[in-house]
């Protein structure tokens, strides 16, 4: 299609909104702080780096969809290659201004830009519209499922508008002609190194090192001041966390030492109330969470859903080791400023919240991760193989 000065193209509903909220779900269960500040990402090497290599699934047919969108778009068919695909949430107060995509010698790889937008300007976020400084369409208000794609060069400067409330998430990918900056051989050789191979891998978040969650509320990085992200979207939806890990009795006096309680396991509790069932780590809890969150509208309780044992009060020495961890790791008026905080309604810690579906939301969780999990095993010789990721179809995975 012959293109004028600008070429670009906005698509409307490309990804259905069930696909965007899976991708929500595996963003804020496993993001980290980005390259920009008040910006986050999740990039496929981070799963693969953090044992949750089974995640990649849901993103193998999109990115091809979009692979070969982008190459119908600008007359390019089996020309391109992914040079990157990752989960970008702009939190409050993020903004870019007028830029093109390949704005520096170490992205001069960079042929096309893809954006699908995850979730919509007015519910989920405020700010955050997207503007091209010159030609037509000029602006673009983001809506779930919708895609722009644009050339990477100085045909397309644009900007984001500061977010100034929520969290603006999208599916970024960039596409180049060199095969030397195919996203998928590194990610192949990654996947090769890693022993996530085999059936009994257990498919537990494994954080990264913590500074990659720590959000800092100082340009000095040295400075401690600011919180772990994992923790603050875990507070900020209303639950705690209970461990006896890392405490220490100094004079009878007990004191929680904060370095390593994140990466140890660690309980569930919500207002006066402890889960009896014990996470890996602060990231496996935040998994089910999450699960939680995405999965809430439709999960079906049962009578016999939960053992009543599985829910206790928390007995007054519990409750100070909860206020004490919170009280380590954010201080309320800190919660009440976390760039998580959304004034719109639904997105509160005020959410109906019910420990009987949050338990089914857990073992519903565990089938999920089963099946991601066992397709995953049934691709990883065809993308190592071929060097590439994509998706295999049941029939041939059969013969
Ligand atoms: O998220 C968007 O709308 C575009 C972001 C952008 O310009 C970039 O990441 O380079
Ligand atoms: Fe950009």
């Amino acid at each position: 299609m012959a293109f004028n000065e600008h070429p670009r193209r906005i698509i409307r509903n490309f990804i259905p909104v069930q696909v965007c909220k899976e991708l929500e779900f595996i963003h804020k269960s496993n993001c980290t702080v980005g390259y920009r500040p008040n910006v986050f990402s999740t990039t496929l090497s981070h799963l693969i780096a953090t044992n949750c290599a089974h995640l990649i699934m849901p993103f193998i047919p999109i990115r091809e969809k979009l692979k070969e969108k982008v190459e119908e778009v600008f007359d390019c068919e089996y020309e391109l290659f992914v040079e990157f695909t990752g989960l970008i949430s702009w939190n409050k107060g993020a903004s870019i201004g007028w830029h093109s995509d390949d704005n520096r010698p170490y992205l001069k790889q960079r042929d096309f830009t893809a954006v699908c937008y995850l979730n919509s300007y007015g519910q989920d976020f405020t700010g955050g519209m997207f503007h091209f400084q010159d030609g037509e369409p000029a602006n673009y208000l983001p809506m779930a499922g919708d895609l722009v794609v644009y050339s990477a060069d100085n045909h397309n400067i644009h900007c984001v508008d500061e977010i100034t409330d929520g969290e603006r998430l999208t599916l970024t990918l960039w596409f180049s002609r060199n095969s030397s900056f195919d996203e998928d051989a590194k990610l192949v050789s990654l996947l090769a190194q890693s022993n996530l191979d085999n059936e009994s891998a257990s498919c537990i978040p494994l954080p990264a090192p913590s500074n990659m969650y720590w959000f800092s509320l100082d340009q000095d990085f040295d400075n401690q001041r600011g919180y772990d992200i994992c923790l603050a979207r875990l507070f900020f939806l209303g639950f705690d966390i209970y461990t006896t890990q890392g405490r220490t009795c100094i004079s009878e006096k007990h004191l929680i030492e904060s370095s390593d309680v994140l990466i140890k396991p660690l309980k569930l509790a919500r207002e006066d109330k402890l889960y009896g069932r014990e996470f890996a780590n602060l990231l496996h809890a935040l998994q089910v969470v999450q699960f939680y969150v995405w999965k809430r509208p439709i999960l079906q309780i049962s009578e016999d859903t939960m053992d009543s044992g599985t829910i206790t009060l928390l007995s007054e020495e519990q409750k100070e080791v909860v206020r004490e961890l919170r009280s380590v790791f954010l201080t309320a008026n800190q919660l009440d400023n976390t760039i998580f905080c959304d004034s719109s309604p639904g997105k509160s810690r005020e959410f109906h919240f019910d420990w009987a579906c949050f338990s089914v939301a857990e073992t519903s969780l565990e089938e999920y991760t089963l099946e991601l999990h066992k397709q995953f095993l049934m691709h990883l010789p065809f993308w190592k193989d071929y060097r590439s990721l994509f998706s295999v179809c049941s029939s041939v995975i059969e013969e």
